[in-house]
């Protein structure tokens, strides 16, 4: 279903479908852990702080990561005590709904979690409601910048997870195989179609021309066509409008001097029945300059820029050159630079040797325009609960009057 619902090849979103689960899991475990402080004062008196419901939570999804996304927030939502009304985009409605269903037979109390279908209208009266005590969103910069506004009316809590144009820096003392595939991970999941994906490939000048030709390979090899075929790796993009937007990224890429190394066009699959599909060959742009509008903007789509550096300081200064942050990687067998890059690098999201990895008990969100608040690990406790704290006289009231 979640194939349908979006178009990704069923391979992926069976790991999605995992992904889920294994959040609902984790945040029923956790919802027993949760705990005040104990804070001991002179005189025998003592405070305590208890962790307590926000209340209704408005959860907002974007179309890449439908069910993911629903469960995401309504894990950690349900399990501090509040109830969740989830809007899914309109262009993937389907599985949030079966999410709601999947609850209820599994014992959730009737409305604790609601799905609302609709678009921005529907989006913004939950916002204003003045019964809803927070909203959490993910989708694009402009529209959370929206939501902070409106949340801001009734001075309401928000977790914005939002876009991203991360770079990924592939020094030259790196395992060149794991960086290709890295490269791969960091671009091609989801048709692209991913706010996290490491779309500007920094590659170490002396290692350029191998690591290109890999890349280049291994791109050409990826299997497009039936998202609902075990074999497929690449499925269809969300929407025609979106399918024309991404390629005219790419047209506008080769008139501002970048090279298609691969891809950069539809793809048109042997089987009848897909022909009038989003498919698009994943696509490769070299001779990449850092004011390329592909260089600068998230393209949202199956489109990786290759761009050439030297040192260390320089790669940093044009990766953090960016209004994102949401995420960053580093390919190198160099410890300390490791360390020291991912240090330097203004990401809410960084990887050593590997890319794209979100295992649930580790914290997921932004820096910068990229948004704040975070999704999974124990951290999105505090998102979801606000603390009371209470006071204990044990002697007798000193008054001053
Ligand atoms: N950081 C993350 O975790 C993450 C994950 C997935 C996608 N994204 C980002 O999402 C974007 C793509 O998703 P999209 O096109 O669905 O984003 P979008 O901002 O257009 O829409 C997201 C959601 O907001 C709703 N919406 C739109 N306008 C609204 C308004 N004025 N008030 C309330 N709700 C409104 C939409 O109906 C949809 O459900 C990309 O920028 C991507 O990077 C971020």
């Amino acid at each position: 279903m979640e194939s349908i619902n979006n178009g990704k090849p069923i391979f992926e979103a069976m790991l999605d479908i995992d992904i889920a689960w294994q959040c609902i899991e984790y945040y029923a475990g956790l919802a027993g852990t949760l705990s005040g402080q104990h804070i001991q004062l002179s005189g025998g008196s003592f405070a305590y702080t208890r962790r307590e419901p926000l209340g209704v939570c408005v959860g907002i999804g974007a179309w890449n990561y439908p069910f993911q996304i629903a469960c995401w927030k309504s894990a950690p939502a349900l399990a501090c005590g509040n109830a969740m009304i989830y809007k899914p985009s309109p262009l993937t409605p389907v599985t949030t709904v079966m999410l709601a269903e999947i609850y209820a037979q599994a014992g959730v109390p009737e409305g604790l979690f609601n799905v609302v279908q609709g678009g921005v209208a529907t989006g913004e009266f939950l916002c204003h409601h003045p019964d809803v005590a927070k909203i959490s969103f993910t989708g694009s910069v402009p529209t959370g910048s929206k939501i902070m506004e409106m949340a801001s009316k009734g001075i309401k809590p928000v977790t914005l997870e939002l876009g991203g144009k991360s770079p990924l820096i592939v020094f030259s003392d790196c395992d060149l195989q794991n960086a290709v595939k890295g490269a791969l991970m960091a671009n091609f999941l989801s048709q692209g179609e991913v706010c996290c994906n490491g779309t500007r490939v920094f590659v170490q000048r002396h290692i350029l021309d191998k690591f290109v030709q890999e890349v280049v390979k291994r791109t050409q090899a990826i299997k497009i066509g039936d998202p609902l075929k075990e074999d497929t790796r690449m499925g269809a993009l969300i929407s025609r409008p979106h399918f024309n937007r991404v390629l005219g990224f790419v047209k506008q890429a080769k008139e501002e001097g970048a090279t298609v190394l691969c891809g950069g066009e539809p793809y048109v699959p042997s089987d009848p029945k897909l022909k009038d599909g989003y498919y698009m060959r994943p696509t490769v742009l070299g001779n990449c300059k850092d004011e390329m509008t592909c260089v600068k903007e998230e393209i949202f789509g199956p489109v990786m820029s290759v761009l050439p550096f030297d040192t260390e300081e320089e790669v940093l200064q044009r990766a953090n050159n960016t209004s994102f942050g949401l995420a960053g990687g580093v390919f190198t067998r160099d410890i300390t630079r490791a360390h020291r890059v991912v240090a330097a690098l203004q990401a809410g999201s960084c990887y050593i040797n590997n890319y794209n990895l979100s295992p649930i008990e580790v914290p997921f969100g932004g820096y910068k325009k990229s948004g704040f608040g975070r999704e999974n690990g124990q951290v999105t406790i505090e998102y979801y609960s606000q603390l009371k704290t209470v006071y204990v006289e044990m002697g007798d009231v000193e008054c001053t009057f």
